[in-house]
């Protein structure tokens, strides 16, 4: 490893001063360094671009450009992109701490204005990347950045279609699916922004109750904990849901009511809630639509940002928290228990034994297991959005087409000469 004297005078690109490892998260480690020519604090993020050898591809880097371009103040700023050693270097501005710090401090009372506060900017910040046809698709308070103004950002916008889905047997990736759409639970191919409204639904959530609402330990696990509480959909609130790849049939649960759920929300929150969290996704309501909601103009007034309460900035690699969260503290579980559910594949030509399973190790993590080997721990857990899924290739950048990405794509790349 590098010494401190080494990481300070180190310089990236002939422009960045390398400071502290961040952390890591799915696509790489992230470094806090200084933008010499700016002399702001930035942080960047590298991402392993992998060793294929079939070149730039353009399109991912098409859409790093228009990433670039998508300035907001709820859109955290790639301030720049360049490659270097094999990794994709992302520049983003610094930010202090995030959403999963503000929820996971007890020291903070979030008020109803507070939550309407932060809800209301992560809404902002996915309707202007909606509008430009943007999705997120890893929405998670760990992805709410937070600035020394207290403005809440999205960050890593766009990287899961960049760069692959996130692989969920990482350990920061565990977190994720209980975001996720039951559309893309149930393996849809074709998806759109109401799968980050579902995710913001989560977060949601998630700030009124102040731990994870919907804690699924499979994907599987996870339609179950989302039926028990809202109920199994019925083919009149959600029509297309049969023809999804990977939909199974659950046994009909009858779920709660949101006021059941939520019992401190008000009928504005509940109503909005109710709204965002609808099955299909047709019929869910949009993040510009949801800005407009009564929810927002009625009493409270959301809290100025600069009011907000937050956590002092953070000191250590957020990555540690992956590892110190159980999530067996979270709410009474709401699945059905296993045995009641029916989980019945129903697609034509269906064939269990050319597919593989999912069971859990002990920490709760999915771990892929041929079909035909049991599993003790999760019996039914067949995991069908793992068939014919697979992330696409990442793109990858060798020398020769640095050149050609030059003028292409008007990236500000230098490419220095010094070790990393
Ligand atoms: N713009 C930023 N400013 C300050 N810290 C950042 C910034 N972006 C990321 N970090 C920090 O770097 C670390 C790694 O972040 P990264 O986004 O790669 O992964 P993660 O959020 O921990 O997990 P995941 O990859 O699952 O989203 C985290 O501690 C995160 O808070």
């Amino acid at each position: 490893m590098a010494d401190m004297d080494q990481l300070l005078t180190k310089k990236v690109a002939d422009r960045y001063l390398k400071r502290e490892v961040l952390g890591e998260g799915t696509y790489g480690v992230v470094y806090k360094a200084i933008d010499t020519k700016t002399w702001q604090v930035v942080a960047i993020k590298k991402i392993r671009l992998g060793k294929q050898k079939e070149g730039v591809n353009f399109t991912a880097l098409r859409e790093i450009k228009l990433l670039k371009e998508l300035k907001d103040p709820n859109i955290i700023e790639l301030i720049d992109a360049f490659p270097h050693k094999g990794n994709l270097h992302l520049v983003f501005e610094f930010m202090e701490t995030d959403l999963e710090a503000v929820i996971r401090d007890r020291n903070i009372v979030l008020s109803p204005a507070d939550i309407k506060s932060y809800i209301q900017m992560t809404l902002k910040g996915l309707s202007i990347c909606h509008k430009k046809w943007v999705l997120h698709r890893d929405m998670k308070p760990n992805n709410l950045l937070i600035g020394p103004a207290g403005q809440l950002k999205l960050a890593d916008f766009g990287l899961a279609r960049l760069f692959g889905s996130p692989d969920r047997r990482f350990t920061h990736q565990v977190f994720a699916r209980w975001y996720r759409a039951p559309e893309l639970l149930f393996g849809a191919k074709q998806y759109g922004p109401g799968v980050d409204v579902w995710a913001a639904a989560c977060i949601f959530a998630e700030l009124l109750l102040r731990r994870p609402f919907l804690q699924g330990n499979s994907d599987i696990d996870q339609l179950g904990k989302i039926f028990a509480a809202f109920g199994t959909p019925k083919a009149s609130q959600w029509s297309d849901m049969v023809y999804l790849p990977d939909y199974v049939e659950y046994q009909h649960v009858p779920g709660q009511t949101l006021r059941t759920l939520f019992p401190m929300a008000s009928d504005d929150c509940l109503d909005l809630l109710g709204k965002m969290f609808m099955y299909d996704p047709k019929a869910r309501i949009s993040a510009h639509q949801a800005l407009e909601h009564r929810y927002f103009s009625s009493i409270p007034p959301p809290t100025e940002p600069a009011l907000l309460p937050r956590p002092p900035p953070k000191k250590e690699p957020a990555n540690a928290k992956a590892s110190e969260f159980n999530p067996l503290d979270g709410p009474t579980v709401l699945s059905p228990p296993r045995k009641q559910r029916r989980v019945m594949p129903q697609r034509e030509g269906f064939d269990v034994n050319a597919h593989n399973m999912i069971k859990m190790d002990d920490h709760g993590n999915e771990t892929r297991q041929a079909a035909g080997e049991r599993s003790e721990h999760a019996p039914m857990s067949l995991d069908f959005s793992v068939f014919g899924m697979r992330p696409p290739n990442r793109p990858t950048i060798n020398s020769a087409d640095r050149s050609h990405l030059k003028k292409k794509l008007d990236l500000e790349f230098q490419l220095p000469e010094e070790e990393e």
